[in-house]
């Protein structure tokens, strides 16, 4: 029998001795694997924790002990050792098992996940609640070596060393973000992983000086009465130290006993510890350990060839936006790419190798990257932010304080907008219209297809009066001949994609596309709709909204954002000045978190597809 089967929940784990527990590993990998190569997930990452994993469930005593999974997409080890083992199949598909931690799914799950470097500070949190309350538990946060890049993470680092409550930060250092990690922090920690320990090394020195005859003693206690600055330099970990953790480290993640020797001696300090473990991203499958950043988040793939079951058919948006502004940058020395640690999910891959010296990964790190690229543009330089939707949130005051209101040029190229699929209610791009559209000064813009955003893409550089964002879908570019125009883009101005009468849908970025099908279904039952392609959704095209508001009985907006603050309000506000009379129907994300699952599941669920769009406007013409 397998040990995986004898294990349904996590205190099977605790009755596994150490033989039976790196048996349990093996297996782990296999199940995983098995589940993970038809679902598609984050491969690499589970692969890397595995161990780390079983040891944190033999040591800690979860639900009373906190177990804090930073970015959470690293969570399936736990899931799987938490009772959820039978559901593994179904992981990020819709109505499935999330792929990051959820409180609805366990009470194992402490702590929703998704966007990274939050669980120190949820740690700190839950360990200062401890206190107040006066409980006893355990508060375990870990989190891996490029989560720890952010800003959020030394806020946390640099409270929890302050104020001494007792919490464990587990430190998983694999060397990698999605791509290789950058930043001062990763050599450091490099540094750490190569250098002889400082153990070592005091028992080498003093070998050597005892050897040395009469004054090799002498020397010997100098040395040590300078140990505290020879301590300074050579002990590992000595950062954290001087934030006030207690460093132990580092360690093997992949060696059970070892690791569960480590967090026992972690549980014994009376305060904030750090414990840095080593782990190899990808590690047990061949395919991801020789490409960690292909296997960070796969889709569903050949476990023979580790090569994807289905090839995407077109271009990917993220590639259109990253192969023009290469191009331009080519020609316009003044052009400078941003990420905060995705390059090659933004498409600035070819950019990054060909013109390293115009592009910056500033790590995971949204908020510092936005006024990063605003100190760029205060010298005369075109910034460009790529990132995505779900992740600029984390910047938005810095777009508000510290580019719009210096009214500074910088373009945000704002990827993954609108429903992501299978990653879920954490990623789902569905807000940026509505938390950057009330901010002045900012042009907002969503192209409908490939040509557009390529349009966009240039007409972003030839604009330098402000800021500008263009925002584009994650996936591959509709391509489709009656939606290409040749109508130049113009600030602030919309186009007619086709004119009909009474119904007028105006739509935004990708749904024009889907306003296109659903205006062909409409067709089909003798109606003869017009076709607004806005373009902007800031400013807004007046004078087409006005002919909308004359000229219509009915006017349908459609997006693919939260309806509160999109394109619904902005053209509900412009229809209300003319006092539009007609029947008015906004179609939009509602105003909750949506769920996980295939973009086509979602847009059918919420009535965004064409066959949704054409119901709405039908039952609302019978009504
Ligand atoms: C705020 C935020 N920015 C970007 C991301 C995208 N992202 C998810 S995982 C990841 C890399 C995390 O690296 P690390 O913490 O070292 O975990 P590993 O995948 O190496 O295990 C990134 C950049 C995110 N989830 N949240
Ligand atoms: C966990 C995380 O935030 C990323 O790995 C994200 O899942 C990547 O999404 P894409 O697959 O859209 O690049
Ligand atoms: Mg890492």
């Amino acid at each position: 029998m397998k040990t995986l089967d004898k294990v349904n929940c996590i205190s099977d784990v605790k009755k596994l001795d150490i033989t039976e527990l790196n048996k349990l590993s093996g297996e782990i990998r296999k199940f995983l694997l098995d589940n993970v190569s038809k679902t598609g997930g984050h491969v690499a990452s589970n692969l890397g924790v595995v161990e780390l994993t079983i040891a944190i469930h033999k040591v800690f005593n979860s639900p009373e002990d906190k177990i804090i999974w930073d970015v959470g997409h690293q969570s399936y080890i736990h899931k799987i050792l938490t009772g959820r083992k039978d559901r593994m199949h179904t992981i990020r598909q819709y109505e499935g098992l999330s792929g990051f931690p959820k409180r609805c799914e366990s009470f194992h799950d402490t702590f929703e996940t998704g966007h990274s470097s939050t669980s120190i500070s949820a740690g700190l949190g839950m360990a200062i609640a401890r206190d107040i309350k006066g409980e006893k538990n355990e508060v375990v946060s870990i989190i891996g070596d490029g989560s720890m890049t952010a800003g959020m993470a030394f806020e946390a680092l640099n409270h929890a060393g302050d104020i001494k409550s007792k919490m464990i930060v587990i430190l998983n250092d694999n060397e990698m973000s999605i791509s290789k990690n950058v930043g001062g922090l990763s050599k450091y920690l490099d540094r750490i992983r190569t250098a002889p320990t400082y153990g070592k090394m005091k028992d080498d020195v003093e070998t050597l000086l005892n050897s040395i005859p009469a004054i090799g003693k002498t020397m010997y206690r100098t040395a040590e009465r300078a140990k505290d600055s020879l301590k300074y330099f050579l002990l590992p970990g000595i950062l954290f130290e001087e934030l006030g953790f207690k460093y132990l480290g580092p360690v093997d993640g992949h060696n059970i006993p070892l690791l569960i020797k480590t967090l026992n001696r972690a549980k014994l300090v009376n305060g904030p510890v750090i414990v840095h473990v080593l782990t190899k991203k990808g590690k047990g499958y061949k395919h991801a350990e020789e490409n960690p950043d292909k296997f960070h988040g796969a889709s569903a793939f050949d476990l023979k060839t580790g090569k994807a079951l289905s090839k995407t058919k077109g271009v990917k948006y993220s590639k259109v936006f990253g192969d023009k502004l290469y191009d331009l940058a080519k020609n316009h020395k003044d052009i400078v790419a941003i990420t905060a640690a995705m390059p090659s999910g933004t498409g600035l891959e070819n950019f990054k190798n060909k013109l390293p010296k115009r592009f910056i990964d500033v790590g995971i790190a949204e908020q510092h990257a936005v006024t990063f690229a605003a100190g760029l543009a205060s010298q005369g330089l075109k910034s460009y932010f790529a990132v995505y939707s779900t992740f600029l949130q984390r910047g938005y005051d810095q777009v508000l304080h510290d580019v719009c209101l210096q009214n500074l040029p910088v373009v945000f190229a704002i990827d993954r907008a609108g429903l992501v699929g299978n990653d879920g209610e954490t990623h789902h791009g569905v807000f940026d219209f509505s938390y950057l559209s009330h901010i002045p000064n900012l042009i907002i813009m969503a192209p409908k297809d490939k040509k557009e955003l390529e349009e966009m893409v240039e007409f972003t550089y030839k604009y330098n009066d402000g800021p500008i964002a263009i925002r584009y879908p994650r996936g591959v570019s509709v391509e489709k001949d009656e939606l290409i125009t040749n109508n130049e883009i113009v600030l602030g101005k919309g186009e007619m994609i086709k004119e009909g009468k009474n119904v007028a849908i105006i739509a935004i970025g990708k749904m024009v596309d889907i306003g296109y099908e659903a205006s062909l279904k409409l067709e089909e039952s003798g109606l003869n709709p017009t076709l607004i392609n806005i373009r902007f959704l800031k400013p807004i095209d007046n004078d087409l909204i006005k002919k909308v508001s004359n000229e219509y009985n009915m006017v349908v907006t459609l997006e693919d954002n939260v309806i509160s603050g999109g394109l619904a309000t902005s053209v509900n506000n412009e229809l209300f000045k003319y006092k539009y009379k007609g029947n008015l129907i906004n179609i939009g994300l509602p105003d909750e978190f949506i769920e996980h699952g295939n973009t086509s599941e979602l847009f059918k669920k919420h009535k965004l597809d064409a066959d949704g769009i054409y119901d709405t406007i039908i039952n609302s013409i019978k009504a």
